[in-house]
């Protein structure tokens, strides 16, 4: 059946006439410039030109096999292209578009990422001299192998050994158990070739703890295995199967004394140990990948959120009003109430994603020159964010799912990819309850501190037991975010009190944090959400000496309901602590129904503005045209089981049962 697909449908045509703001202008403030939407839109042009980069067949009706084949094929399609066109791998990871064109799991993403971001990081210079122009011309291929089948969180009980001998200046390695098995790193089963390798290092019998060393896995040649060395696939996963997350195992394999990654920490060749200036710097890479996880969540997230918002304003159902046409399901409050405040934690997210980038390239700069104060900061607000992220990430690409109703179920809808890809982001590069409580550790200690009358650094400024009095009305923007503030010192002045109260008592200090974790984790993830509206109404204030009423207005009323939204979620403490009472309450909720309706209007053109093309958003339900049930239909004809009117399945099973005498 031919298809003539309409320039638009009515309904997005009509949501489209209500926008009352200048959609290039928000296109730009989410890019961070006018220069940085005009450079992805070169960066996406060019990707579209290459037909080789697209799914002749969807990944669903591949082989495991084929579909890694097919994955491979065209991430190293997309780095040659890039290269070509005078690209970095960096701008496509950056810009988002080279990334949703191979989000099944994209074998090379690991390399271009944590294995080159620990090079950087960790080289001392002749290490870097000799091995980042190698990893940017690809002719070596690596990944990140830290995670262990006994152990991931807790890095400090790795088992693998770098053991050093004097004798030949070299390093041993060795997996001296099953669950000493490196397992899980991406890319590791069959692509990489070589592997930045976390292992403990071992000096005249002494354990130093987990430094990092360059190995080489695979012949550069014959890409085998080398001895001493088992790697291979771990098999199916919830998502992302077209990468090949691996397994590696070491039987006494040597690697030479400069394969240590020595910027930090120095070993010398007669087996002596030089101390890096903070204990941590070797977790350097994964902060990094903490920092870009934000954006990362913040942008499948958007994706989720543009699917579902054009779809519920084509999709009709039920009746609103007995007897008139059945209304969009956009129209009802409880769909805006699923999806709307979702996007407005998209700019939140964005905004904060921003906020935190600085602080990251701030730190680095001061690491650069021995200057260490900032990285435990750094640490805690890149903890955070990323266990913010990436759960409001998943949540809300679960809730668009939801919103579509059964076809948000369909693997065309793309619904589903993009929340097993996201969701993996909850466990990897630090599982997020793990991550929080690296946050509370900060918060007590801050809290602590601050008792004391110690300065606080900026992001727990506000934890000072004597806070100086707000002046901002209690409903204005800045007044609910000092209520916010207010919730989390309450809550950590209380956590504080009973971990206290616990050791007072008798327990151990240990024993009276894993008593108090669960509180502890919502103190981290209060303080963290805490920061983020601190971003946002900064974000929407400082821009609105630069940008367009219409825009403007648009941001202040997302910001305004990102707030109201976290107000009603932390109601319980809030009136707990005095910090607002249930009248006010009351009249928030009210308002947050009130602006559910005013966003509504313009919702469609909110994410058109996000601005991503169909062919990176790969849904039937969220394409530009609204043309969504033909595409649906369409795609269903692809399906392998269409080919024949009738099955092998059916000679072989079904006609047999049907002729059975049972
Ligand atoms: C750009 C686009 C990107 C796109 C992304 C998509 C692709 C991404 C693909 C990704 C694929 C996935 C790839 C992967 O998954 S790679 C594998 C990732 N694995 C992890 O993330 C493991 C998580 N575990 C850890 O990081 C550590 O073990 C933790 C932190 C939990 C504890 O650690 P440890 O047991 O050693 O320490 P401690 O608890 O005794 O605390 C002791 C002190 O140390 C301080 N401390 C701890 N850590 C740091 C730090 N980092 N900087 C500064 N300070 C730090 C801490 O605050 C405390 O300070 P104080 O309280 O004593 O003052
Ligand atoms: C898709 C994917 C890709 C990955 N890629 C890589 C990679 O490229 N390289 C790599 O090295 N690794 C990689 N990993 C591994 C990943 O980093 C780990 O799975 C992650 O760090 C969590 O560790 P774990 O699996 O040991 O979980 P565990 O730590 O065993 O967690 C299990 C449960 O125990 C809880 N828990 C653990 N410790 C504590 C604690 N101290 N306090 C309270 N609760 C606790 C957790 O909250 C969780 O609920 C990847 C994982 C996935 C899923």
């Amino acid at each position: 059946m031919s298809v003539v697909v309409p320039e638009c449908c009515d309904d997005l045509k009509r949501e489209r006439g209500r926008c009352l703001f200048n959609k290039e202008e928000l296109t730009n403030i989410l890019d961070g410039g006018p220069k940085l939407t005009e450079k992805r839109r070169r960066i996406e042009k060019m990707l579209i030109n290459t037909p080789e980069l697209f799914d002749d067949v969807s990944p669903d009706y591949l082989s495991h096999e084929d579909r890694y084949s097919n994955e491979l094929r065209k991430a190293t399609q997309l780095m040659t292209t890039l290269e070509k066109n005078g690209f970095t791998y960096n701008d496509a990871v950056t810009t988002g578009t080279g990334l949703w064109l191979l989000m099944d799991g994209n074998p090379l993403s690991l390399h271009i990422s944590m294995f080159l971001d620990t090079i950087k990081g960790q080289s001392n210079p002749q290490q870097l001299q000799e091995w980042l122009p190698l990893a940017e011309k690809f002719k070596i291929i690596g990944t990140y192998a830290q995670t262990e089948l006994g152990h991931g969180t807790f890095v400090r009980g790795l088992e693998t050994t770098a053991t050093y001998d004097s004798t030949t200046k070299e390093f041993v390695l060795h997996s001296p158990t099953i669950t000493a098995t490196k397992w899980w790193p991406g890319a590791l089963g069959k692509t990489s070739n070589h592997a930045v390798v976390m292992a403990q290092l071992y000096l005249g019998g002494k354990c130093y703890g987990p430094h990092i060393f360059m190995v080489q896995l695979r012949d550069l040649e014959t890409h085998r295995t080398l001895p001493g060395i088992v790697v291979g696939e771990i098999g199916p996963r919830l998502g992302m199967n077209s990468n090949d997350n691996g397994f590696l195992q070491f039987n006494h394999h040597r690697i030479p004394l400069t394969n240590m990654f020595m910027k930090h920490s120095q070993v010398t060749e007669d087996g002596k140990y030089v101390k890096p200036l903070h204990s941590k710097l070797s977790y350097g890479t994964m902060v990094q990948t903490r920092v870009g996880i934000v954006y990362h969540a913040s942008r499948e997230l958007s994706r989720a959120l543009i699917i579902a918002i054009r779809y519920s304003a084509v999709r009709h159902q039920s009746e609103m009003v007995p007897g008139d046409p059945e209304p969009q399901i956009l129209d009802y409050q409880t769909q805006q109430y699923k999806l709307l405040p979702h996007l407005a934690s998209f700019f939140a997210l964005r905004f904060s994603a921003r906020a935190l980038l600085e602080v990251f390239i701030g730190t680095s700069a001061g690491l650069g020159s021995g200057k260490m104060n900032m990285l435990p900061e750094l640490h805690a607000l890149s903890s955070g964010l990323k266990a913010v992220a990436t759960n409001d990430a998943v949540k809300g690409t679960d809730i668009c799912r939801l919103a579509c109703g059964g076809h948000g179920y369909l693997s065309s809808s793309n619904l589903p990819r993009i929340y097993t890809a996201i969701a993996a982001g909850i466990t990897y590069e630090g599982e997020n309850t793990v991550l929080f409580l690296q946050v509370a550790r900060y918060l007590i200690k801050s809290f602590r501190a601050s008792s004391q009358g110690q300065t606080l650094p900026f992001s727990v400024s506000y934890l000072r037991v004597q806070p100086p009095s707000s002046h901002a009305p209690l409903m204005s923007d800045r007044g609910l975010v000092d209520a916010l503030g207010a919730g989390v010192r309450w809550m950590v002045g209380e956590a504080e009190r009973r971990l206290q109260q616990l050791v007072d008592s008798g327990h151990s200090p240990h024993a009276a944090w894993n008593a108090c974790s669960v509180h502890l984790v919502q103190c981290a993830d209060a303080h963290t959400r805490y920061y983020i509206c601190e971003q946002f109404v900064d974000a929407v204030s400082k821009l609105g000496e630069t940008v367009s009423s219409g825009v403007h207005e648009v941001l202040r009323q997302l910001c305004r309901l990102y707030i109201l939204h976290r107000v009603i979620q932390t109601a319980g403490i809030l009136l707990r602590c005095g910090a607002v009472d249930g009248k006010a309450l009351t009249s928030i909720e009210e308002e947050e129904c009130h602006l559910l309706a005013t966003l509504r209007i313009q919702a469609v053109s909110i994410v058109d503005a996000i601005d991503i093309k169909d062919v990176f958003l790969k849904s039937t339900l969220g394409a530009w045209d609204g043309n969504v049930y033909q595409r649906i239909y369409e795609e269903a004809q692809k399906s392998p089981l269409n080919k024949s009117d009738v099955t092998q399945g059916y000679y072989q099973y079904l006609r047999p049962l049907m002729k059975a005498n049972l």
